[in-house]
């Protein structure tokens, strides 16, 4: 389970997020929406260790995260991914994904001397991985092309691959479906049915409503920092201070 509790972040005497509080159970999707500015991607940062909070605290199935410590974020397994994909635009597809994967407890230069063939296989291990992901991807015929000459939705879906390199019992998606054309927007949304189906904790940062409402158990609602509601796609979308604050619409 992940458990937030009471996150604000300022930025000066900006506050960001107001004592944002949610809850993610294993093998769901949670959303989280709300108008341009109020906290969705701060959130992110915040539970991805790079972004500083001024009070509050973040568990993992009971086990504080290290809020600040990137790498010690990562190492409790929760990976983040970005509104514009960061990928090595001149590297293979496959060497992007090559680059997701993490480095294992105890792996160090020395080994590479020391144990050379366990450093072998362990590289023969995750170039099998590396191809495995790229077929759930449906990306196994880009593989030797430039990652730069992928098209937007297909970098979002690389970076989604590089992500699962890492095994993350969590994944933060930032805005997966944006510029991206209907056909991927549905692979996406099977890929997140799986990965719930294998037992992950999902938040995803999105306005595409109808990616929203297709995957989301339950929908968090932030404007201005603050959480202003929160329940079923539905009853989201039928929410009166929703519908003023995010969808524009009057009550
Ligand atoms: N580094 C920063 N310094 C100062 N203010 C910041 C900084 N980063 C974000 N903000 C402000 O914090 C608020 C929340 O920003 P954030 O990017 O989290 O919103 P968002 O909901 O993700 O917006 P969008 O949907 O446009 O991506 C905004 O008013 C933004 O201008």
């Amino acid at each position: 389970m992940l458990t937030v509790c009471d996150l604000s972040v300022s930025y000066g005497r900006f506050q960001a997020l107001r004592s944002v509080s949610l809850q993610a159970a294993p093998g769901s999707i949670l959303g989280l929406i709300g108008p341009n500015g109020s906290g969705k991607s701060t959130f992110l940062n915040v539970i991805a260790g790079v972004q500083a909070v001024a009070s509050g605290e973040v568990r993992l199935d009971g086990t504080l995260v290290p809020l600040g410590l990137p790498e010690r974020v990562a190492a409790h397994g929760i990976g983040r991914s970005f509104q514009t994909p960061r990928l090595a635009h001149r590297l293979t597809v496959f060497q992007n994904i090559m680059i997701g994967a993490r480095p294992q407890a105890g792996e160090r230069l020395r080994s590479l001397f020391l144990q050379p063939a366990t450093v072998r296989r362990r590289e023969a291990d995750i170039q099998d991985e590396a191809r495995s992901v790229l077929r759930r991807l449906d990306l196994s015929h880009k593989a030797n092309d430039y990652a730069g000459m992928l098209s937007g939705g297909q970098q979002k879906l690389l970076s989604l691959g590089m992500l699962l390199m890492g095994h993350p019992r969590v994944l933060l998606l930032d805005e997966p479906a944006a510029g991206v054309n209907p056909v991927l927007i549905e692979r996406q949304i099977n890929l997140l049915k799986e990965l719930r189906a294998e037992g992950r904790i999902i938040l995803l940062v999105e306005h595409n409503m109808e990616m929203v409402c297709g995957v989301c158990d339950r929908v968090v609602v932030l404007d201005s920092g603050a959480v202003i509601a929160e329940g079923d796609p539905d009853a989201i979308r039928r929410d009166e201070r929703v519908m003023r604050s995010y969808l524009g619409e009057p009550a």
